[in-house]
């Protein structure tokens, strides 16, 4: 697929609501999308849409979604396929709510809960083996970019996934500056731009460069046109926009 296809054919923009919402939040937010997208399905023709709940809501979300354009996903996948694994919840039981998505790897699991990159690489892996799409974030600290070590600490973080093999392709990459997540700071067109171009031919490298390649931090509507606009940004990962069904549908259609 040449450049200018994947990037005329497909965005790709996925709700991250982190833990978020409640039956009636969630109701009213889902609402909002169907009414929306179905009143102008046309404006949503060449995006691809999906949010992903915490798992107690997965339910709610197929039941609302099913039959509908937008897909739905988890915010993360166990490393166990079944078992004595308390609080764990495994692929198997994401596939019986039809999730299409596993979001894996992010910043705030390698953070808070110490994911090392060969763990989100082997979640990625499980979820492939199912027919569900990782979406596998990775992004630098503050510090680190400060450092200059933005695309080292990128190759880093990336390398056991590019030994995926032929499952590769199948995957999606969301750079997520840490510094950017959930601050009000967005990462320029130009700065997401250069760690995209660099991801890119890592894929490419691999033989797969069509691999869609998700921003992620603070977007909004108002960025989100200048971001879409780079040759290789081809979506995005949208954290706190996402609980809002208009700024989120705005975001899609930037
Ligand atoms: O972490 C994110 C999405 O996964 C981004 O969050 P915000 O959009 O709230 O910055």
């Amino acid at each position: 697929m040449s450049d200018e296809i994947r990037k005329s054919t497909s965005r790709l923009v996925v709700g991250n609501w982190k833990m978020n919402g409640s039956l009636a939040l969630n109701q009213t937010l889902l609402a909002g999308l169907l009414e929306k997208t179905k009143a102008t399905p046309e404006k949503y023709a060449t995006v691809q849409l999906a949010v992903c709940p915490s798992f107690p809501y997965l339910a709610q979300v197929q039941q609302a979604l099913s039959g509908s354009s937008i897909s739905w996903g988890a915010q993360d996948i166990s490393l166990y396929t079944e078992g004595a694994y308390t609080g764990e919840v495994s692929v198997g039981m994401l596939m019986d709510f039809a999730c299409q998505w596993a979001i894996v790897g992010h910043s705030e699991r390698r953070s808070y809960h110490g994911e090392t990159s060969q763990q989100v690489a082997e979640k990625a892996r499980l979820a492939l083996s199912q027919g569900m799409t990782p979406i596998v974030c990775i992004g630098e600290s503050l510090e680190q970019r400060q450092e200059g070590n933005t695309l080292a600490i990128i190759e880093q973080q990336l390398k056991p996934v590019l030994a995926l093999g032929e499952q590769l392709k199948n995957i999606v990459v969301a750079y997520e500056p840490v510094w950017a997540i959930g601050t009000g700071l967005t990462a320029t067109p130009e700065q997401a731009q250069e760690v995209h171009a660099f991801i890119r031919e890592l894929l490419r490298q691999q033989q797969a460069p069509q691999v869609q390649i998700l921003y992620g931090g603070s977007v909004k509507s108002a960025n989100a046109a200048s971001l879409f606009a780079m040759q290789d940004i081809d979506g995005a990962l949208v954290g706190g926009a996402a609980l809002d069904a208009d700024e989120f549908l705005a975001i899609a259609i930037a």
